[in-house]
């Protein structure tokens, strides 16, 4: 899918393709499809991550917390979406042994006590050894530290989600 065709999308569309681009925020692409044309592909995530900044720090929040846990619950019941479980199965989080899904449960539920939000991390650029060492390091951040750098995740996730979709012919969702 060329930039023209990103840029000729109806809002409806570009919505329909690009809301999860941004896991379960759709308010996201509806609000950057305003600042069309795009350059390129780059110039659409510049808007996506200009938007993101420009939230309060409760907003930042809120998208964290539409982030499904690593290997949770919806993972075990089948209700991720798709970009999500994808993610999640190349990091090889739905294939963990019982001790280590527990141990993620514990160290998930300890993040989120500690933070009021989940542990972000882009699956697809970690494996599932640097995700839990992560999840074990940053555990230890203070908040406003460790919700930059989750946005900071949200962003990479965003980056992958994106490329995949913008370089799969013709585009997937309409
Ligand atoms: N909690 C969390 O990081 N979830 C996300 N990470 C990722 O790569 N895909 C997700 O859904």
């Amino acid at each position: 899918m060329d930039i023209s065709t990103v840029n000729a999308l109806s809002y409806e569309d570009f919505v329909n393709v690009f809301g999860n681009v941004v896991e379960k925020c759709p308010v996201v692409s509806a609000a950057v499809w305003s600042m069309r044309p795009f350059k390129n592909l780059a110039a659409l995530e510049a808007a996506i991550s200009e938007f993101i900044d420009a939230l309060p720090e409760t907003g930042k929040e809120g998208i964290l917390r539409c982030h499904p846990d690593l290997a949770g619950r919806e993972l075990q019941s089948g209700t991720l979406t798709r970009e999500s479980r994808e993610e999640q199965a190349r990091a090889g989080l739905d294939a963990l042994s019982s001790a280590e899904a527990s141990r993620v449960s514990l160290l998930n539920e300890a993040y989120k006590t500690r933070f009021g939000f989940p542990f972000v991390i882009c699956a697809r650029t970690n494996d599932k050894e640097t995700i839990l060492q992560q999840l074990t390091e940053r555990s230890r951040n203070q908040a406003a530290a460790e919700r930059a750098r989750g946005i900071d995740e949200v962003k990479r996730i965003c980056h992958v989600r994106l490329q995949s979709l913008v370089l799969a012919e013709p585009p997937n969702k309409l």
